[in-house]
């Protein structure tokens, strides 16, 4: 049986009041002897705890960092993650007709997508470990922050990546941060399964969301919008909806939530609800949430041009399907034509946004249509990769640029009144 409370005695296991906790058999790890990843007991999935968890009033300063009293360690390998926009987006609001729509714009952090809050705490992890090579199974921007995090760090990094299906501006990223890159042909759950054998084998150190440390910093996310949506509006969003692939941010969003309502900042009442969006042909989570089950089933043939979340067996489903059911919420599979749209919608309001990432603000419009969110709901839509990750989705779903002659004439004709 799933137990997500954060309550219990502090384990003989706990190092500076943090210790890993199995979230099916309760078994407690050390955190920091040695890389742990899933119980050796019962082979489920592994979260942070800690003895005390913080209120509002003692954060202090910008960024993943300023929630440190929160995070396992007290700094990171850091480039000065996290900070990110929160967005009006009033066109969309309107067009939808929701009572608020602000857009969590997680493309603005420094490798150009959330995963760097998630590395910045990886990496100091693996530092204090001690471990050598960091690696990562990946559809793009999972490798290009690890590879930045690793470069800063003076590590080595591996990363495996599904042949043929990685946008070009995340290939470019971990090109040029100088990992090593391995195509693997298959596709990126066949290269998980790959480096979590590697990771078993202690050849390398795991920096996918199966790591439950990574899953602390993207947790800030969650805090971050509940401090911003409460400074520009007075209240806080019912709902978050969310792009889903290995599911874990809405484990990680989950997990913020459960720990501000532990240190008495938020009511359980003022959970906001979450709701997960995959693309149509890679939708396990919404199959799962849809039929009731406790775990998905994973899709051998995935396909979508949203390649960020082209994903068959999301790691983080044990906590990612609780986190849905415990807050009330729902998940929902979107065409890729409804995502392209949502990614026009998005470049309207002035915010460039990878494909997956529509995918929230796609999903929130088809629950908004079916009427299973409703008119008088504040809502924020995670965006969680930039436009420049997929300059060839963007040019797809953007303009052809027409050629003219070399003369003012002719481009104030072509250029129009
Ligand atoms: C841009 C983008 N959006 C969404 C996701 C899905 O996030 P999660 O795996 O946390 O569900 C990913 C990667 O998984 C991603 O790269
Ligand atoms: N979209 C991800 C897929 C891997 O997810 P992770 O969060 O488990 O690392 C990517 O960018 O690789």
């Amino acid at each position: 049986m799933t137990d997500l409370s954060l309550s219990g005695p502090v384990p003989e296991v706990a190092e500076d009041g943090v210790w890993l906790a199995c979230i099916e058999c309760g078994e407690t790890y050390a955190p920091f002897e040695e890389p742990t990843y899933e119980c050796d007991a019962c082979g489920s999935l592994l979260e942070v705890r800690y003895d005390e968890y913080h209120d509002f009033d003692s954060v202090a300063g910008e960024g993943v960092w300023r929630y440190a009293p929160a995070l396992p360690v007290d700094d990171g390998v850091t480039i000065e993650e996290g900070n990110t926009p929160l967005y009006e987006a009033p066109s969309i609001e309107a067009a939808v007709d929701v009572a608020d729509l602000r857009i969590k714009h997680e493309g603005m952090n420094p490798t150009g997508s959330f995963k760097d809050r998630g590395m910045t705490v990886g990496v100091r992890v693996a530092e204090r470990i001690g471990v050598g090579r960091l690696a990562c199974a990946s559809t793009g921007n999972t490798s290009a922050a690890l590879s930045a995090y690793g470069a800063r760090a003076n590590k080595e990094t591996l990363v495996l990546l599904p042949e043929g299906n990685v946008a070009a501006g995340k290939l470019a990223q971990a090109s040029l941060h100088g990992a090593t890159m391995l195509e693997v042909e298959g596709n990126f759950d066949d290269c998980l399964d790959i480096v979590s054998e590697l990771a078993d084998r202690g050849e390398v150190y795991l920096l996918n969301s199966l790591n439950p440390f990574r899953l602390e910093g993207q947790k800030t996310i969650g805090l971050e919008i509940i401090e911003q949506f409460r400074d520009q509006t007075g209240s806080l969003p019912d709902r978050i909806v969310l792009p889903v692939g290995n599911a874990g941010n809405t484990a990680a969003l989950h997990k913020a939530f459960r720990e501000l309502v532990a240190a008495g900042a938020i009511e359980e009442a003022e959970v906001p609800t979450l709701t997960g969006v995959q693309a149509a042909g890679a939708a396990p989570m919404v199959e799962a949430i849809e039929n009731g089950w406790d775990s998905v089933t994973r899709w051998e043939d995935v396909e979508t041009r949203a390649t960020a979340i082209r994903i068959g067996e999301p790691v983080n489903a044990p906590k990612a399907i609780p986190a849905i059911r415990q807050t009330g919420g729902t998940a929902v599979a979107v065409e890729d034509e409804e995502i392209t749209a949502a990614q026009r919608e998005l470049a309207q309001d002035g915010i460039g946004v990878e494909p997956a990432s529509a995918a929230s603000v796609a999903g929130l419009r088809k629950l908004r249509e079916a009427g299973e969110i409703t008119a008088d709901e504040q809502v924020v839509c995670l965006t969680t990769g930039h436009l420049l990750k997929d300059p060839d989705a963007a040019a797809e779903a953007g303009n052809d640029p027409t050629t003219v002659p070399n003369d003012v004439d002719a481009v104030l004709d072509a250029a129009g009144d």
